[in-house]
């Protein structure tokens, strides 16, 4: 039964939050159990802003690192309207940061310290274009008279398009795509080699119909918002594609239930407790499991100029239950994507 048992090289997860204290003690095993590296998003409160703070961070992620495990977190810089184009270069060439993120102020959690006008920070992206270290996009408007299914289409048309005009040669990640107009700039861009994109497991599944399914349900509430079916559909033809370009990131967003499930409950998707079964899902129904490692294992390492891995990890086809409540202290706790539901895969570990 070839088609019951995958073995791919060892994944990488090119978008996380790991948070940090209880919270990243809590989370992070799940997203070292499954992926060799991590690109970990830097929207701590305060923010990630310089190389030593990444420094910092990072010491604290390895410190709560399960004994025995092997992973590495890759260490992003976080964008204000101040970054300093010194640091991130030195950052950047000490092998300390592997990316810088924009967030623009205000788009998503922890962003109120984002850009407010890319324009400001024109010549930290110049830098970064000379040196080649990739700019990582949250790419939503943050007008609020733009309608929240548009924003992402709105940014890539008035933002995204003239900064990839004026920056010729800078590198840019579009995170967690979620429209077919995003899969479409990121293929008008291919061939220019320096555009890549995120596309999450969740987007791969659900549909904004799902949100509101029988009623609101805030755990499926992420930013960007999920789109409507023809969206989704895009997006899966596109992460199955096995084009260079796209590639997995999970934008695993751990929030207490306590925060999402509130008159105005926080945006994120906890998916880090069985994201490569939820991707094999993805691929299956596609009928394209022979993709899924390009996807998962070879195109982000190929972007981001670092080797594939050398390991291997086995998915089978038999049912898992998505976890339960994961309890973070005394009285918060995360409830995991699809909690309690069965998945029609099983992630079987190193082989
Ligand atoms: N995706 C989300 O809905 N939330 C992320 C932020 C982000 O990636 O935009 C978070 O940090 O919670
Ligand atoms: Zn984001
Ligand atoms: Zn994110």
């Amino acid at each position: 039964m070839p088609n019951d048992r995958l073995v791919i090289r060892r994944p990488d997860d090119w978008h996380v939050h790991l948070r940090d204290g209880a919270m990243l003690k809590a989370v992070l095993p799940f997203t070292a159990r499954q992926f060799g590296r991590a690109i970990v998003m830097p929207n701590l409160k305060p923010p990630v802003a310089t190389a030593a703070d990444a420094v910092a961070y990072r010491e604290r992620i390895l410190a709560a690192l399960p004994d025995g495990v092997d992973f590495t977190p890759l260490m992003t810089a976080y964008l204000t309207d101040g970054a300093d184009a010194d640091d991130l270069a030195q950052g950047f060439k000490d092998g300390v940061f592997a990316a810088a993120k924009l967030y623009p102020a205000n788009a998503t959690t922890n962003s109120a310290h984002g850009v407010t006008d890319i324009a400001r920070i024109a010549p930290v992206l110049e830098r970064m274009a000379e040196i080649g270290m990739p700019l990582l996009i949250h790419g939503e408007v943050t007008d609020q008279s733009v309608d929240i299914f548009d924003r992402e289409a709105v940014f890539i048309d008035t933002i995204l398009a003239p900064l990839m005009e004026r920056h010729k040669t800078l590198r840019v990640v579009l995170e967690h795509v979620t429209t077919a107009d995003a899969v479409q700039f990121v293929r008008a861009h291919a061939a220019s080699g320096r555009i890549g994109a995120t596309i999450t497991a969740h987007h791969l599944l659900i549909n904004r119909s799902h949100i509101f399914q029988g009623g609101i349900r805030p755990h499926l509430y992420c930013l960007p918002i999920a789109k409507r079916e023809t969206h989704r559909v895009a997006l899966v033809e596109a992460a199955i594609s096995g084009e260079g370009p796209f590639f997995l990131g999970t934008d695993t967003a751990p929030h207490t239930v306590t925060a999402k499930e509130a008159a105005c409950g926080c945006a994120g998707c906890f998916t880090a407790a069985n994201a490569l079964e939820l991707y094999a899902e993805a691929f299956d129904e596609a009928g394209a499991l022979d993709r899924l490692e390009a996807f998962a294992s070879l195109n982000g390492p190929r972007f981001y100029n670092l080797p594939v891995s050398e390991e291997r990890v086995a998915l089978e086809r038999r049912p898992s239950v998505a976890p339960d409540l994961i309890l973070v202290s005394e009285g918060d706790a995360v409830l995991p994507f699809r909690s309690g539901e069965t998945l029609r895969w099983s992630y079987a570990g190193a082989v």
